[in-house]
């Protein structure tokens, strides 16, 4: 292609083959930027230029068949030789065997290994190693491996994720990725290209991280053991527009069909409406159009605040590391929840059509969905984000400042919301802070409680895990609702488009209150009063939105190729490109079907069946 920018490179594959699941996927999405990340200034050099120009193939192989969210628990082991400079790789039970990565089983030649580390007998836990696993003369699997596809999924089809195993595999030591940790000396020209790398940190960090080590395998720490989770960050982080963009073209699809679709005489002898202008059509796809414009716009937020900390980690400044892990893990699971069960929802506003492979929603929903799996299964990543907001919690207990976007944590919840019939963005704002810090003091109140009571850290910790979850998704809605109300009070957008935009956020928020509502009213926030104005607001606002409907999926701007859609088509001939497709269909190429004589016929006219057939039935 000759796209040097990794996002435009990515944007142009979705254009050119969209919800594919390239069988390169991975070695874009997690080989190319984990050798950009992990690897030393040398090892860059050596492979960078091969991956980017295929001459490496390569996939992140991390899961394995017993463990993918535990990565300390894993169990291929990486065994340092100091008298040949090697590492043994080994699997050494059968649920250590890699299963699941993408690419891997029939496509890739290189893989970036996670791999207990051990060197002079001791473990250092989850380390990241090259390992060559095909012939690069004629892709045979090389001695001490065994790799191949793990079969059909739920979907991902033209994906061959896979498994993979070793059996004493030696690679040299330089193949274990040591930006960030090391084992056998670092030559002076890495110190020295790394020093020039990161000049701008001061002396005492150079030698904390970068200490010198003996030949004998001494193991040196990073900074920080979480550096090698870097990779999941990035994607994490990449994930939250990937679910949005997936939201919006279902949006796109659901809305134009429902704009073309008439059904049902409105009265008696009547004409039949356009489906969009039932009420129940627009209760459930307008606050998902509403959704899709939150997502996007916390997916480039995200991306930009990863860009931003990745910058700084990579000067030796890890300040926002745990801040940006409870950003991206967060926003990750809550991205894809909310996207996943919107596409559904998409596709079942479609009626029968919506259940055709032709309105190309079901390949949009398997390919978004396992977004919730990958990258940290998502209650996982709920649970690690409230773990950011349990410490944030204790440290404004203790009258800390707290940083940017969790400032609102271990305010006084003694007050009432300003919610009036307009239905300001404030008080929306107000509310989500409200229920957010609620939730989290409920659940410190919890884990203290039990604590209290004589459990055990693990156990308090397992016993407030429903209520910590609900801080965590509490806390990432109100993300969502306070940057969508920024960039509208803070966009220089035309009069008119403001006034649209505005309709569209204050829709996401009051929709989220009314099928939250218990989260919202337990302590007496909202009187009964102020639900009837946001019941009120939210019919309101489907009206308002509904002249702009279609304008406001039309200006997502997806090509017809890529929502590859009869429904959501942009000039609106659903049926017959719903015609065409099914004369298309590989069946209709031959009027009977082969199967008839094998099959049928027999049944329907015995006497006439060919003796061989007579044979058959015997
Ligand atoms: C430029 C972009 C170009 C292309 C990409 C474009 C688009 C991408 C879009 C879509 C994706 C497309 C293709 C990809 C398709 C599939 C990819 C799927 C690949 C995979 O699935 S790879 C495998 C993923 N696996 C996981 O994510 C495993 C999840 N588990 C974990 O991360 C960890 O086990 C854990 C975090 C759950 C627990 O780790 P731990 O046990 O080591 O830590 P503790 O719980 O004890 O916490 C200790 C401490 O550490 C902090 N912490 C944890 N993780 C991090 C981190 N990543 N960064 C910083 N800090 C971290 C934690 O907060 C604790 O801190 P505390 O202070 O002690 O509280
Ligand atoms: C389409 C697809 C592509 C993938 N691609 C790759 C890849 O390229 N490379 C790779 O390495 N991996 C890949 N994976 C694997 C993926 O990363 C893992 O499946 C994911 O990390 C979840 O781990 P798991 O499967 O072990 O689930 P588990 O962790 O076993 O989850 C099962 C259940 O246990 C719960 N659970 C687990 N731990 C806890 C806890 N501490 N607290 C509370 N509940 C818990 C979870 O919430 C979940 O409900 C892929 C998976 C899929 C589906």
């Amino acid at each position: 292609m000759g796209i040097t920018d990794m996002q435009e490179a990515f944007y142009y594959r979705e254009c050119a083959a969209a919800h594919e699941n390239s069988p390169l996927g991975l070695h874009y999405a997690m080989f190319l930027p984990t050798i950009n990340k992990q690897a030393t200034p040398e090892q860059k050099k050596k492979w960078l230029p091969l991956a980017e120009n295929y001459k490496m193939i390569g996939t992140y192989a991390q899961t394995e068949l017993g463990h993918g969210t535990f990565i300390r628990g894993l169990e291929t082991t990486a065994t340092y030789d100091p008298k040949t400079k090697e590492f043994i790789l080994d699997s050494p039970t059968l649920t250590s065997k890699k299963y699941w990565p993408g690419c891997l089983g029939k496509t890739s030649n290189h893989c970036v290994v996670m791999a207990q580390l051990y060197t002079q007998g001791k473990s250092h836990g989850p380390h990241m190693f090259m390992v060559q696993i095909r012939s690069m003369e004629d892709h045979s699997v090389l001695p001490g491996i065994e790799v191949g596809v793990i079969g059909n999924k739920f979907g991902y089809g033209t994906n061959d994720n896979g498994f993979l195993s070793f059996d004493k595999l030696r690679i040299p030591r330089e193949n274990m990725l040591m930006r960030y940790s090391q084992v056998g000396r670092i030559p002076r020209e890495n110190m020295l290209m790394r020093y020039s790398q990161v000049s701008r940190i001061p002396r005492e960090n150079m030698l904390m991280r970068y200490s010198q080590v003996h030949e004998d395998g001494t193991y040196v720490k990073p900074q920080n053991a979480k550096l090698a989770y870097g990779s999941m960050v990035l994607i994490r982080s990449s994930i939250v527009s990937d679910a949005a963009r997936g939201l919006a073209q279902a949006c796109v699809i659901s809305i134009r069909y429902s704009a073309v679709r008439r059904q049902t005489e409105a009265y008696p002898g009547g004409e039949e409406p356009q489906i969009l202008d039932y009420q129940t059509q627009q209760y459930r796809l307008f606050p998902l159009l509403a959704s899709a414009y939150s997502l996007q716009l916390a997916g480039k937020y995200v991306f930009n605040t990863y860009l931003e900390v990745n910058d700084q980690i990579e000067k030796g400044n890890l300040e926002s590391m745990p801040e940006l892990h409870a950003l991206s893990a967060g926003l990750k699971a809550f991205s894809t929840y909310e996207a996943s069960a919107g596409i559904e929802v998409c596709r079942i506003c479609c009626g029968g059509h919506g259940y055709s492979q032709a309105s190309g929603l079901p390949k949009i929903y398997v390919d978004v969905v396992p977004g919730c799996t990958y990258e940290g299964e998502n209650t996982v990543m709920m649970l690690q984000t409230a773990r950011y907001l349990m410490k944030c919690y204790s440290r404004a207990k203790q009258g800390q400042k707290l940083p940017g976007f969790v400032q609102y944590i271990g305010q006084n919840l003694n007050k009432k919301s300003c919610m009036s019939e307009e239905v300001a963005l404030g008080c929306l704002v107000m509310a989500y802070e409200h229920r957010a810090a609620r939730l989290v003091e409920a659940a410190a109140m919890r884990m203290q409680s039990l604590i209290q009571g004589g459990k055990k850290q693990h156990e308090a910790w397992n016993g407030s895990s429903v209520q910590l979850f609900w801080a965590a998704k509490a806390h990432c809605h109100l993300f969502c609702v306070k940057n969508f109300v920024d960039a509208i009070q803070a966009k220089s957008l035309s009069s008119k488009t403001v006034t649209v935009m505005k309709s569209v956020c204050q829709l996401y928020g009051v929709h989220g209150i009314l099928e939250n509502l218990g989260e919202f009213m337990q302590d007496g926030f909202f009187s009964g009063e102020q639900v009837g104005y946001l019941q009120r607001k939210m019919l309101a606002l489907f009206e308002n939105i509904r002249p702009n409907a279609v304008a406001l999926v039309d200006a997502f701007d997806y090509p017809d190729m890529v929502l590859g859609s009869c429904l959501g088509r942009y000039d609106g001939q659903v049926y017959q490109a719903l015609y065409d497709y099914a004369k298309s269909a590989p069946m209709n190429q031959t009027e009977i079907h082969s199967t008839y004589y094998k099959h049928l016929k027999p049944l329907i006219n015995p006497e006439t069946t060919s003796d061989a057939m007579q044979f058959a039935k015997l």
